[in-house]
């Protein structure tokens, strides 16, 4: 295994069956080791969600997917078309949306190249607004609207909707629902929500201890709806695996 002592985030050709593949990655903080050893393979068009116990390390591996840490051991390849959203829309205040949506991306993009993102999260009547006018979950479009003009064929979820009210938080889950299977990128979603997952992905994972410590397949038909057949027993093994006690199911 090769080990990259405060090495790079390595790129790779998007022309392969993985649009992931991290080895015996460790992170450290103060000398304690948040993430420890782990493995993790991400197929290309896969969406995959990631659950685990607040402070067991999520964050940090999205980040360190997403090239925003570098301060790791062991060997991790990602493709070099990837965006992130975070739970935070993170809009440049003094900048219209469509510049927010234009931010950071190479050359000179022209405005059409932000409305037509703008127009696939719903928002192109709000191109020229300014971000302080946005509701919560115009805001959080953006963001993806943000994400989406890299073209990405990884798209990185930091808890996007865990700010957003019930009824803007599910329209907000349709949306990235439906833009995955549109783009057909690998989507690695974090969320604290089982049903969440549950409801998006192909693959539950549940990171513990600093590794990938259960891998669920989702072999539900889509769309999705919470009374699904096998819904439940899905719900109630992840659970498990997140070490919630749950009651017993009465006896008849
Ligand atoms: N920059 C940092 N400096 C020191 N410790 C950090 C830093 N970033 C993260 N940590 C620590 O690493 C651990 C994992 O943090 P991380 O944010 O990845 O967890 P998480 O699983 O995403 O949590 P949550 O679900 O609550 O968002 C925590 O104990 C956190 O305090």
């Amino acid at each position: 295994m090769a080990t990259d002592l405060h090495g790079p985030v390595t790129t790779m050709a998007t022309a392969t069956p993985d649009a992931v593949r991290v080895e015996g990655l460790t992170r450290s903080f103060d000398g304690r080791a948040v993430i420890d050893g782990l493995e993790l393979t991400l197929r290309s068009g896969e969406f995959t969600a990631l659950l685990g116990r607040s402070g067991c390390g999520k964050s940090t591996l999205l980040r360190v997917l997403a090239g925003l840490d570098r301060e790791i051991e062991g060997t991790v390849l990602v493709p070099k078309r990837r965006a992130v959203a975070f739970q935070a829309p993170r809009l440049m205040p003094w900048k219209r949306v469509w510049r927010n949506v234009l931010l950071g991306l190479p050359g000179k993009p022209q405005r059409a190249v932000a409305e037509s993102a703008l127009e696939e999260v719903g928002l192109g009547h709000r191109s020229g607004a300014w971000p302080k006018t946005l509701s919560g979950g115009e805001a959080q479009r953006a963001s993806l609207a943000r994400a989406l003009v890299r073209e990405p064929d990884l798209l990185l979820l930091d808890e996007p909707f865990g700010a957003l009210d019930a009824l803007t938080r599910i329209k907000a889950q349709q949306l990235v629902a439906e833009l995955w299977q549109r783009r057909g990128c690998a989507v690695l979603l974090v969320t604290h929500d089982v049903d969440e997952a549950l409801l998006l992905a192909d693959r539950v994972l549940v990171m513990r201890d600093g590794v990938i410590a259960h891998d669920t397949p989702v072999g539900l038909d889509r769309p999705r709806t919470v009374g699904a057949p096998g819904f439940a027993g899905l719900r109630s093994r992840l659970l498990t695996e997140l070490g919630v006690e749950q009651p017993a199911a009465p006896s008849l």
